[in-house]
């Protein structure tokens, strides 16, 4: 799946039309709180205008339903891409029509302008042609750098590209290189790591993993699942009953591949999800019947580290236990530190995923966290991405 990038195509003087994913977090004053995704479009958009490129970079924020929403305006992104860039990005308040005409008109070689949100018109999810068009018409080049929105088939993540020469940005070519190297050549052992609230988000990732690691670790809520399906009382735990059935044959399948399935053998339980509960460590074996798991247990935690350590790629998607609150952080923490640890690629993905990898202090010894969630879970079940099917064969 390789693509062709900026590197490839002569930008100079062109008006370069880059469709980055600025659907960053803001607070009620409409301050950016985290600009992760904002830095990860940088080297892309530096690349640029140090080429002389004129750039024009396209976003959508939240879900404004098709509609001007003052909330999901893009002009809190302006000001922080204006801090980190250290130079003025100009904002006009469409992304397509008069306004931006005559804004990318007056640019001159080495600008950056940033269009509003992409979303305020409702052709933008349709995939409308004729709005993909309009977009296209401010532009000479097509390059697409949101891998974060690479699973939406909208106009400005796939339908201009029928209009432009279209490539990948420096940030979508590093996601497609790390997450596809590692599902698609990995170096052996091969250890996934999934986590997170429910079976149900991530089945389609489990069978498309069964077919490529040596182990697949299941922590989390999740696992309450499987642990129900090796007949286990789960207490009050989050647990999908429908599920148990599907979790029992990919038990089997995971066992008829070779594929070594890890568990939990101990669970933090508690009373309740509450940031004050007073948790114990129990064996899987002995949740009581009004108390649910909240945690992976300390053995748990070390047995999945063990592994971790011996592994030389390791990708990781959804937290150990519920770890926004203290009592039950210390299976993901501990997760995360044996990632750092390990000396092998570790590829990280999804939003709370990577916020624990922050909390847990150890986020730059990752080699690389996807700025994905959807995308990079759809990824991880093997599909092909609208946003990258759309770009140029390398
Ligand atoms: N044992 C558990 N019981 C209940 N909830 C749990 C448990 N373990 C983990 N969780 C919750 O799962 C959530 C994260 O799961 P999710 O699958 O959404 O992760 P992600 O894919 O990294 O994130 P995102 O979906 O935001 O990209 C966390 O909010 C965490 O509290
Ligand atoms: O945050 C994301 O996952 C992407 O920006 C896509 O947003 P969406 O789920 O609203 O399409």
């Amino acid at each position: 799946m390789t693509r062709k990038t900026i590197r490839d195509i002569d930008v100079s003087g062109k008006r370069v039309l880059v469709r980055v994913d600025f659907n960053v977090p803001m607070d009620q004053q409409g301050n950016v709180t985290d600009d992760t995704r904002i830095r990860a479009a940088l080297p892309t958009i530096r690349y640029l205008t140090e080429h002389k490129a004129r750039v024009i970079l396209a976003s959508h924020l939240g879900r404004p339903k098709g509609k001007v929403d003052d909330r999901y305006r893009l002009d809190p992104v302006a000001r922080r891409l204006g801090e980190l860039l250290g130079r003025p990005v100009v904002k006009v308040d469409d992304c397509v029509g008069e306004e931006p005409r005559a804004a990318v008109a007056k640019m001159t070689p080495g600008d950056v302008l940033l269009l509003e949100n992409v979303r305020f018109h409702p052709e933008e999810e349709k995939n409308d042609e004729k709005f993909a068009r309009r977009l296209a018409d401010l532009a000479d080049i097509y390059v697409n750098d949101a891998f974060g929105t690479a699973h939406r088939a909208h106009a400005s993540t796939a339908g201009v590209a029928r209009f432009l020469p279209a490539v990948a940005g420096f940030l979508m070519e590093k996601e497609i290189n790390m997450l596809g190297g590692a599902l698609e050549n990995p170096e052996r052992p091969f250890v996934a790591i999934l986590g997170g609230a429910k079976v149900s988000d991530k089945i389609k990732v489990i069978e498309n993993l069964l077919g490529k690691v040596d182990t697949l670790i299941i922590g989390g809520g999740m696992a309450n699942t499987f642990l129900a399906a090796r007949g286990y009382n789960m207490g009050k735990s989050l647990l999908e009953g429908d599920k148990v059935e599907l979790a029992k044959e990919l038990i089997e399948r995971a066992a008829g591949r070779g594929v070594k399935l890890l568990l939990p053998v101990d669970l933090v339980v508690a009373e309740a999800a509450d940031p004050d509960a007073q948790p114990k460590v129990v064996p899987v074996d002995a949740v009581p019947a009004d108390w649910m798991a909240l945690d992976t247990g300390p053995e748990s935690a070390a047995i999945f580290a063990g592994e971790i350590k011996k592994a030389r790629t390791v990708i990781w998607n959804g937290p150990m236990g519920v770890f926004e609150m203290a009592p039950f952080a210390a299976g993901t923490f501990a997760v995360a530190r044996a990632l750092a640890e390990s000396g092998a690629t570790t590829v990280v993905g999804g939003g709370d995923t990577a916020a624990a990898v922050a909390k847990a202090g150890v986020a730059g010894r990752m080699s690389h966290i996807s700025t994905g969630g959807g995308a990079s879970l759809e990824f991880l079940e093997g599909r092909v991405l609208p946003g990258v099917a759309a770009l140029q064969e390398a």
